[in-house]
């Protein structure tokens, strides 16, 4: 009788059939494995199928085939901030993760937003606004993080502080982090390694 399969040692493993947007395939049989601790920049051009294999990983999109092994937390950084726009800046940490407000309040002296504590997203930069969304997805102190173009439309300067900022925040920690982006730079900063989605259906190329 054959041993039974041991469980894989990656933190995502998708083995994906396929993947359909109304009726239309987007993705083809691809499998990707991320290890605990890996991050991999997912790359490919626009309309390819990148943010649709990041919301399949995140249990946000339903039309696709195959089997899909992730470990419990999972957080998401969406390209825009996604913030609950009446309530305060500590208040889109301690409603949206159950945190203390203690917690809460060192998650936002670690993104350098302790002065922005009581302010509501309205009042919050472009910039700040995706530092309490990136406070947000590392509070629940995920196993896996999605990110989805977090910088794109940031300032230069600004994006070269937050990209400091992830690294700083998964310092530490076994995380596996799948990062969809069009910037080799962000890529080549960020990933240890990149894979490309191309075709259409999209396949994934190393
Ligand atoms: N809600 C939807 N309904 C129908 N088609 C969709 C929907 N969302 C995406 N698509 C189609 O699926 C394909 C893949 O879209 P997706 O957003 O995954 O691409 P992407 O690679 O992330 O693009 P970009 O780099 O421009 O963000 C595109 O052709 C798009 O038109």
């Amino acid at each position: 009788m054959p041993a039974p399969a041991a469980p894989s040692p990656a933190a995502i493993d998708l083995q994906l059939s396929g993947a359909t947007h109304q009726g239309a395939p987007v993705l083809a049989a691809m499998h990707l494995r991320v290890m605990p601790g890996e991050t991999v920049a997912l790359t490919g051009p626009s309309g390819v199928g990148k943010t649709t294999l990041l919301r399949i990983l995140a249990g946000l999109h339903a039309d696709w085939q195959g089997q899909c092994h992730l470990p419990g937390r999972v957080a998401m950084v969406f390209q825009e901030p996604v913030l609950l726009p009446w309530r305060s800046a500590l208040e889109n940490l301690t409603l949206t993760t159950d945190c203390s407000e203690a917690a809460a309040h060192l998650a936002l002296a670690q993104v350098g937003l302790t002065h922005r504590a009581r302010a509501f997203p309205g009042a919050l930069s472009l910039g700040q606004q995706r530092r309490l969304a990136l406070a947000r997805a590392f509070l629940v102190q995920p196993e896996v993080l999605l990110m989805d173009e977090p910088f794109v439309s940031l300032d230069p300067a600004l994006g070269a502080e937050m990209m400091a900022l992830v690294k700083d925040l998964r310092r530490g920690r076994d995380m596996a982090v799948v990062l969809v982006t069009h910037s080799a730079e962000e890529a080549a900063t960020l990933a240890h390694r990149t894979l490309r989605l191309e075709g259409r259906p999209a396949r994934l190329v190393a």
